[in-house]
């Protein structure tokens, strides 16, 4: 494979302040992603997520799945979820993206969206269970999605267009300065995959 074949300046800080976000562009072929999305479709445990809206319990549209190196409980919106071991593409999802950011993760927590109508609000990740402003790494596949962030004080605003097999990396203290959200659109019918690579605490 061809790494960094595309114009796409992986250097450039997206954020002007308070953290890093470095896009690569597509790392992998077509055919590759292509690949990729159809086994993700098919091979993942995608269950619905259940979340506390003002205190009420909702299940979303949107599928999610935790994947890591151990069974490593994941606490969000209330709800736990115990990782499972990686499948053979995760795995290689995984090393590929270590080799390129030089970061090491050890979970992925995945996303299923079926459609632009389906979305993720503002928040930012930082859970107790993960390393104090460790890199996450987002890959992306399927329907390109528009991925914004916004400062958490200034309210400030940036956004960037996710492609089909691309990789955003999100480090420093990104998640202490800024949400980020992936906006819901009527525009896309598509289904889109999301996998964050993410360093979780193994004490
Ligand atoms: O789908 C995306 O691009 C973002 C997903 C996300 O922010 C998350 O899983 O925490
Ligand atoms: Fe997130």
């Amino acid at each position: 494979m061809d790494l960094f074949s595309n114009e796409v300046d992986h250097s450039h800080n997206w954020l002007p302040k308070d953290g890093t976000v470095n896009y690569y562009g597509t790392i992998m072929d077509l055919d590759e992603a292509n690949a990729y999305y159809q086994q993700l479709m098919e091979t993942i445990a995608w269950e619905n997520d259940v979340a506390l809206i003002f205190g009420k319990r909702i299940v979303t549209k949107r599928k999610v799945a935790w994947y890591g190196d151990q069974p490593f409980d994941y606490t969000y919106s209330n709800n736990t979820k115990k990782a499972l071991p990686w499948t053979k593409e995760l795995l290689e999802l995984k090393k590929l993206s270590e080799r390129i950011t030089g970061e090491t993760f050890n979970s992925c927590l995945l996303n299923l969206y079926h459609s632009g109508e389906e979305g993720m609000a503002w928040h930012s990740d930082a859970e107790k269970e993960l390393k104090k402003n460790g890199a996450i790494a987002s890959m992306s596949f399927g329907a390109e999605r528009k991925f914004a962030f916004k400062h958490k004080q200034t309210q400030e605003k940036v956004g960037l267009v996710l492609e089909h097999g691309s990789l955003l990396v999100m480090k420093g203290t990104t998640q202490t300065h800024w949400l980020h959200r992936l906006p819901p659109t009527k525009m896309i019918k598509a289904p889109r995959v999301n996998l964050t690579f993410r360093a979780i605490n193994s004490h």
